[in-house]
């Protein structure tokens, strides 16, 4: 039995319907440590007997076994298990990888092999000095001569241990110095133990070897034994493996590297629609939390407020006045008391709510007359100070205790202490209002108090001033004046934040005989109303900022198309190496993901620098950070970036695994 034997191999190419046999019925034996060379005539049928051989050819009739076995020619990945393992191709034409490193070149045979890192590395450069090249390791093949090249795609088919070496005319292109040194090579290459088959027209390269095999129209018509193969020693052999993924990685990242600004620019003009995105989705968080600080600086969003449940055409108005004085909107509908104020016994009812922690009543008196040493003016609506209020309002000083008062600076203090208004601080006050009282008289409710603090909301936002007196002092006043204090308002203060959404829904849905009594608004479904609103327009902006996308998605489309196209060649070579199908698909999904994922770095890189020049010029406006990039909008556009280079590499990736070995070879 020999080491591979061809049995009745036919094989016709087909122009349209039209059938031209170039194999008629080829049988032939070899055996390992022979050298021989296949002679004819041009276009006779030698390389694509060497196709067939090579486990190139899938497309043919008749056997081929090796070592025993049949070779299953119609199982593709069998055929790529064989080319990884067994064989080793030289071409006349070279065929290096032009963007690899010389080691490169040769690495990529190894790194189908179970040699470490270390090991794979040293075997390339063992091989390149053995060719005689171990100082050009590290050019690029344009950086050779054509001897040297040849050589270097020797180092190649040899870096997998191979136990059959196709030369096809791997003289053709050499003159003869270099001709004499690569047939010594291939000479010594059989003495290991290889069977060197090699195809060429050059008798005097056919005498080299150790035996001439001659085809005449699709046959063989002479087999000519020059001398005796060279004994086979039994030594151990490297073991193949499939081209781990990372491999397709490096690979990809160094052809990215090495046509870096073409790349590059690919990588900028994908980046542009990512940073948009990216920084539009920051403005929007940015903005939300603008508007969730400025409302909750001058309420405080633990606070819920409470007013009596009104038919709408009823008490819209009292109902309307409370939300203006909290800042709060409340909801009218279905059918309710028309009752405006709170009884003691509903009060109660509301403190013994889960995570209620304090229920205020909220009075408020308007066209208050100030007055101090003889200057007057008037607070347009003066509260009591509640749970919702926050200590914010208060710009100077403190926030009002019992029998203590906080006025506006622009429409109260100033007009009572024009130069010394911050001096009122600490000095008392008096403050009297005309009211009906319970007997429907008009009177006037007196008291005095003592200036605790100084709010400052007149003039900014376009905010109502803030006028507070502290503790019962303005129900005592009221009381003593008999006024009604049941109130029509109060201010229900929540344990925590998380729970406010939960008891404002339950105290809606509290019903005495089966009326509603309540109506509770906080300040957070007023904010999250605002918010939704900033959200969709800035969700708005990253939508048709993400239409560039569309453009970058293209724009990754056409460049891997074009990768494929100036790169058949290369995916000829790394088949006829033994790489597989799913090694040339994952090569360019790998080299999308490379762009991709630059992109998705440049463009977070540029949104930072963008959201820190953005905060600097919105700084004069207020010393708040309007745009906001969080964590999740970074993830966001890496997952983006991941999906449109997948999505844009699909294609062009499946188009360069279905190639033809074969064609992909032979092209330019
Ligand atoms: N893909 C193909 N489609 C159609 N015909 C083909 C194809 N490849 C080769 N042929 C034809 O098959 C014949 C044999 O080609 P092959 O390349 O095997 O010859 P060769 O003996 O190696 O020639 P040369 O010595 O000139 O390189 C030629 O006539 C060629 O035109």
């Amino acid at each position: 039995m020999s080491y591979l034997e061809l049995r009745d191999i036919h094989k016709s190419y087909y122009l349209g319907k039209e059938e031209f046999p170039v194999l008629k019925g080829i049988d032939l034996d070899f055996n390992l440590g022979e050298f021989v060379s296949i002679l004819g005539e041009s276009g006779g049928g030698k390389s694509t007997l060497m196709n067939i051989i090579g486990g190139l050819d899938r497309e043919f009739q008749g056997s081929v076994s090796v070592d025993g076995h049949k070779l299953d020619h119609k199982n593709e990945k069998a055929l790529d298990t064989y080319r990884r393992d067994t064989v080793g191709y030289i071409y006349q034409a070279y065929n290096l990888i032009s963007h690899l490193r010389v080691i490169d070149n040769v690495l990529i045979s190894l790194d189908m092999t179970t040699l470490n890192k270390e090991q794979r590395e040293k075997r390339a450069l063992d091989l390149l000095k053995r060719v005689g090249l171990g100082e050009q390791a590290h050019k690029y093949p344009s950086q050779l001569s054509g001897g040297q090249k040849q050589r270097v795609a020797i180092a190649r088919a040899l870096a997998s241990d191979p136990k059959i070496v196709i030369a096809d005319e791997p003289t053709g292109a050499l003159d003869a110095q270099n001709t004499e040194e690569v047939l010594q090579l291939l000479n010594e290459i059989a003495e290991e133990g290889r069977l060197v088959i090699t195809v060429t027209h050059s008798q005097s390269v056919a005498d080299a070897g150790t035996r001439i095999v001659h085809m005449e129209n699709g046959k063989i018509d002479h087999d000519e034994h020059l001398r005796d193969p060279y004994e086979v020693a039994n030594v151990e052999r490297l073991e193949s493996r499939l081209l781990p993924a990372s491999v397709a990685y490096k690979t990809a990242f160094k052809h990215f590297k090495f046509n870096f600004w073409r790349n590059f620019l690919i990588v900028l003009g994908t980046s542009i629609g990512l940073f948009a995105v990216i920084l539009f989705s920051g403005l929007g968080n940015g903005i939300s939390g603008y508007i969730n600080k400025q409302v909750n600086d001058m309420v405080n969003p633990q606070v819920i407020t409470v007013s009596r449940y009104q038919k709408k055409s009823q008490g819209s108005q009292q109902q309307a006045a409370a939300a203006q004085q909290t800042g709060a909107t409340t909801a009218t509908s279905g059918t309710a008391s028309t009752k405006t104020s709170f009884s003691n016994k509903q009060i109660k009812r509301l403190e013994q709510v889960a995570h209620v922690k304090q229920v205020d009543k909220v009075y408020t008196a308007s066209s208050v007359a100030t007055k101090y040493n003889g200057h007057s003016a008037t607070i347009s609506s003066l509260t009591n100070w509640t749970a919702s209020d926050t200590s914010n309002t208060v710009k100077y000083g403190s926030k009002p205790g019992k029998g203590e008062v906080v006025i506006d600076r622009d429409s109260v203090a100033k007009k009572i202490s024009s130069k010394h208004w911050k001096s009122l601080i600490g000095k008392t006050i008096k403050l009297s209002y005309k009211t009906l009282n319970k007997d429907n008289k008009m009177v006037t409710v007196t008291f005095k108090a003592k200036v605790s603090g100084i709010s400052a909301t007149s003039n900014s936002a376009g905010m109502v001033s803030d006028n507070y007196v502290g503790g019962a002092t303005l129900a005592t006043a009221m009381k003593n004046a008999n006024v009604d204090t049941t109130a029509s308002s109060l201010a229900v203060k929540i344990d925590h934040l998380d729970n406010v959404k939960a008891v404002t829904k339950k105290i809606n849905q509290l019903k005495t005989s089966q009326k509603r009594v309540y109506s509770a608004t906080s300040v957070q479904s007023m904010i999250s109303t605002i918010q939704t609103y900033v959200k969709l327009a800035t969700d708005v902006l990253a939508a048709i900022a993400s239409i560039s996308l569309v453009v970058s998605a293209l724009m990754i489309i056409v460049t891997m198309y074009m990768s494929v196209s100036s790169r058949t060649k290369e995916i000829g070579i790394l088949r006829a190496l033994g790489q597989s199908k799913r090694d040339i698909r994952r090569l360019f999904i790998s080299e999308s993901l490379i762009i991709g994922v630059a992109s998705a770095i440049l463009a977070t890189a540029i949104a930072f620098i963008g959201q820190a020049v953005t905060n600097q010029l919105l700084s004069s406006v207020d010393n708040y950070a309007f745009v906001q990039i969080s964590l999740t909008n970074v993830v966001t556009t890496f997952v983006i970036a991941v999906v449109i280079a997948l999505l844009a590499a699909f294609l062009p990736a499946r188009r360069a695994a279905k190639l033809n070995p074969i064609d992909a070879l032979a092209a330019d």
